[in-house]
């Protein structure tokens, strides 16, 4: 293995996933795919975010890395090895939080804590982590009987329990209170600050923001964007907005800028932002008019999010074959 390969902990190369729906009238089958042709890799001692709408093919691409599922077409290797293939192997260098859970729920605290520890070669001592997920009072009380967010901390704390080379995180703050969800971004930074790597999904941008050093936006089964955040966000425009009654500027003033104008607002996209608003505070001045409303906002992640979002080919594709 070459020293870029080391480096990188997954490598997901032209990923398809495709799910079968079924039988059309005719007899044929009908096919939808959720993942289209996706690549990316994360490095050690990285966070890569894979945002995207709903339905976009985020767990569908991490249930692959995670092994529970074959690509369609493509390769995925991590940590050097094919996840179906090489799952006995990796399996214990791997921490996994994934939507569909997993523990028995009759089982405590306790006994879930050993019989994951059982699993793991090395882990940390149980109690350590239930400290930190703030879960040592339950240690007696049934898995099923956690609210969602104390599940989802323990689900959390296990997957941290073997110091993993691999973090497979989807959605792992899901349905947890502010002071919860700060202290599990702790903890990832505590891991990724000694060299393990983590894939991360999540619904919420903030968090996305905190954690990656790259990200991608998925959208329809293809990744829409990806980079760092400054990368994503500066391929996007900020916006500037005033109530429609105060009208719009003439189109030549503002140069390059894009003018829209609904029933309520005058929406101007810029890549200068001071100039743009210069120019408008300056027109506006010149016609004694008062701009309701006035809103600037830079272009962010939530932007770029949302434009990925509103962009054409909505739905995953459906095929019979
Ligand atoms: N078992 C399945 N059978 C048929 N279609 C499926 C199946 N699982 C997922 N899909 C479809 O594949 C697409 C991608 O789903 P996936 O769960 O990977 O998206 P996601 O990005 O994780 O979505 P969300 O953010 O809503 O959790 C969706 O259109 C979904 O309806």
């Amino acid at each position: 293995m070459d020293s870029t390969r080391e480096e990188l902990a997954v490598e997901v190369a032209d990923l398809e996933r495709r799910y079968r729906l079924g039988r059309a009238p005719n007899g044929t089958a009908r096919w939808t795919t959720a993942v289209a042709g996706v690549s990316f890799t994360v490095r050690r001692g990285e966070v890569f975010g894979l945002l995207g709408t709903n339905g976009a093919g985020k767990t569908s691409t991490i249930d692959v890395v995670a092994g529970l599922a074959r690509a369609d077409a493509g390769t995925v290797r991590v940590l050097g090895e094919d996840p179906v293939r090489g799952r006995r192997t990796i399996r214990p260098r791997i921490g996994t939080v994934l939507q569909s859970g997993g523990l028995p729920g009759g089982l405590t605290v306790a006994e879930a804590g050993a019989m994951w520890a059982g699993t793991l070669t090395a882990p940390r001592p149980l109690t350590d982590i239930l400290q930190v997920v703030g879960l040592t009072h339950r240690l007696d009380v049934a898995v099923a009987s956690l609210s969602g967010g104390e599940r989802r901390r323990l689900d959390v704390g296990l997957a941290l329990l073997g110091e993993p080379d691999l973090l497979l995180l989807d959605e792992p703050t899901t349905g947890l209170d502010a002071e919860s969800r700060r202290r599990i971004w702790d903890l990832i930074r505590g891991l990724v600050a000694t060299g393990t790597a983590v894939l991360l999904t999540t619904h919420h941008l903030e968090e996305a923001e905190e954690l990656s050093d790259r990200l991608a936006i998925m959208h329809a089964g293809r990744i829409a964007a990806e980079g760092t955040v400054a990368e994503i966000v500066a391929d996007h425009d900020a916006e500037i907005r005033w109530g429609v009654s105060a009208g719009a500027p003439p189109p030549e003033l503002l140069g390059h800028d894009c003018v829209a104008v609904d029933d309520r607002h005058v929406t101007v996209r810029t890549t200068t932002l001071q100039r743009s608003l210069s120019t408008v505070l300056t027109w506006a001045a010149a016609q004694d008019l008062v701009l309701p409303e006035l809103r600037a906002t830079p272009a962010s992640l939530e932007t770029a999010f949302l434009d990925v979002a509103r962009s054409e080919n909505e739905n995953p594709m459906e095929v019979a074959a």
